[in-house]
């Protein structure tokens, strides 16, 4: 035991600790670096850049870290490149852990829900915002315990820097054991040298993990989950979560305020409302729009225009291209032929008639200002309701912080839900993240609104509170909408015009009252039979 206890204090040995983290320090820096050029490299559009990445990978990846040394330290100087063991070491550890490291950079990145890339898209962020503030912060919650594993694999790794002389720990305690021939104890004391180096980097991963943990607000709790022998002392008195933050779908505290839910005015006087919006301006003008997906023609020489202040209700069966053609108008998606115009620009091309890149395509649509609302709402899941709003109208819109909140503020109490300006989405019913989404494309302003499927994802008991923001916005804001509907009498009573979809090609449209009443075409005709048969609720508004 004393033998194991002198060992383990012997300042040979503690050296030797001090570099193995000299190496495993230079390895994690080059290798994170390294790691981070050639995620962006397999990440980025150009193919030449990620064939060039995938190679080193396979290379690095597939070759043994001894051989990597031998060759750094062994093999370069044949070529005018002397570097020192340590130098060397960390430079073939850096090698080695990039390839690594990248995987688990571009695996960080892949897993954030492309939904909310494309939200980001369609508020206008180009994507150098898109990666600082939506994707980044989510990947590396998602990348904090992978990028723990690496760093203990990179501390035992370090060890065999002794095969190039390196006078690391490892090295040190063989040549300890071969002069007094005392392996036990040595090779015990070593052993237990690394158990704490790597407890250590496990610790240090398990306190960022806790500190990045969303459902851990408060200092309190994220002690307790760091202490959880101290948990019942430091939750007594909890800074308390309001009730609200872990209301579910249709709980207490969901309760509309009444300045939402409030009868509408009747549309009375179409005939007035329909010549008034004759004489206004077109604002989305679509022609000849054609789209395939490989040999399915999704979209097939489509045209259609909406005028300023016209709400259009998109119906059709499943498939009949009602998401995709809301896509093309946003320019989230590419088509093969046709035009697309909005607010008189052709969104997504230069006056020339070149495609924009898309960092200029971001800005064109925040300038335009096309919102969109998803049918699976796409909130920013790392950002509460207020951020989710305001987070936008800074990055995009350069608000200061404070103008940013108060607008947001207003928004949500606009949808009724200042009450969960705090909570975060997967806190939230679907209804009330459906607002949220509802609040945030609204707080720029836009000119257009294009909701595609907005109730589809929802609980029958929800749809009515989403359904009621959507009409106050047709019917008391003039916006300009289209909407991509299943709900009929919904459609009927907030659309101007109803336009049928089949088979990407526009079969019938018209006043929504007639369309809807008086289909003319069998196909619409069978549409509105189907609907009123299978789910006359919903086709009856959904409430
Ligand atoms: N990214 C894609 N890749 C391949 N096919 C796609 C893609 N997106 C849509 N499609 C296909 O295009 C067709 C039209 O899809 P779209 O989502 O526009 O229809 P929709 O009318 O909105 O349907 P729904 O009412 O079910 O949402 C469908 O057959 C769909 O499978």
């Amino acid at each position: 035991m004393d033998l194991f206890v002198h060992y383990l204090t012997m300042p040979y040995l503690l050296q030797g600790i001090g570099i193995t983290l000299a190496a495993t320090g230079l390895g994690l820096a080059g290798g994170l670096l390294l790691g981070f050029v050639l995620a962006a490299m397999q990440l980025s559009r150009f193919w030449l850049l990620a064939a060039i990445a995938r190679t080193y990978t396979v290379v690095f990846r597939g070759t043994p870290l001894i051989l990597q040394l031998v060759f750094a330290y062994d093999a370069l100087p044949h070529i005018g490149i002397k570097l020192s063991a340590i130098t060397a070491a960390g430079l073939a550890l850096a090698c080695n852990e990039a390839p690594f490291i990248a995987e688990i950079f571009r695996s960080g990145v892949r897993s954030v829900d492309k939904g909310q890339t494309m939200a980001g898209q369609a508020l206008g962020m180009t994507p150098g915002v898109l990666m600082r503030h939506i994707i980044g912060p989510q990947a590396i919650r998602m990348m904090v315990p992978a990028l723990g594993n690496e760093t203990v694999s990179a501390l035992k790794n370090s060890s065999l820097a002794s095969v190039i002389a390196v006078q690391e720990l490892t090295l040190r305690s063989t040549q300890l054991a071969s002069s007094t021939f005392d392996f036990f104890s040595i090779f015990f004391a070593s052993g237990l040298m690394y158990l704490v180096l790597t407890g250590a980097a496990a610790g240090i991963q398990l306190v960022i993990e806790v500190m990045l943990d969303l459902d851990l607000p408060t200092p309190e709790a994220r002690l307790a989950r760091l202490l959880p022998w101290r948990r019942a002392g430091l939750l007594a008195q909890p800074k308390a979560l309001p009730e609200d933050e872990i209301a579910t779908a249709g709980g207490e505290g969901d309760n509309e305020p009444s300045d939402v839910v409030r009868p509408l005015p009747a549309v009375t006087d179409r005939e007035k409302r329909a010549a008034i919006l004759a004489g206004n301006k077109v604002v989305v003008e679509v022609g000849a729009l054609t789209k395939s997906y490989g040999p399915q023609t999704v979209l097939d020489g489509l045209d259609l225009k909406v005028r300023e202040g016209e709400v259009v209700a998109l119906l059709g069966p499943s498939g009949s291209g009602k998401s995709t053609l809301l896509r093309c108008i946003n320019h989230l998606e590419d088509w093969d032929d046709g035009l697309v115009w909005v607010g008189g620009r052709r969104l997504g091309f230069d006056a020339s008639g070149r495609k924009l890149g898309p960092r200029a395509l971001a800005n064109e649509r925040a300038a335009i200002g096309v919102g969109m609302v998803f049918q699976q709402f796409n909130l920013f899941h790392h950002l509460t309701a207020l951020e989710n709003v305001a987070g936008p109208l800074r990055w995009v819109h350069e608000y200061s912080k404070e103008d940013a909140e108060k607008r947001a503020r207003e928004l949500l109490a606009r949808v009724g839900l200042s009450h969960r300006a705090d909570a975060l989405p997967r806190h939230m019913s679907g209804g009330q993240q459906q607002r949220v989404a509802i609040a945030r494309v609204l707080a720029p302003s836009p000119s257009v609104l294009l909701l595609d499927e907005p109730t589809s994802a929802l609980d029958p008991e929800l749809v009515g509170e989403v359904l009621e923001v959507i009409r106050r916005l047709a019917v008391e804001d003039g916006l300009t909408m289209i909407i991509s509907t299943h709900q009929l009498r919904f459609a009927e009573e907030v659309a101007d015009r109803v336009v049928f979809l089949s088979r990407g090609a526009i079969v019938e449209e018209g006043p929504a009252r007639e369309v809807l009443r008086r289909p003319k075409n069998p196909l619409t005709a069978k549409f509105l039979s189907v609907m009123a048969e299978e789910a006359p609720s919903i086709a009856s508004n959904g409430s």
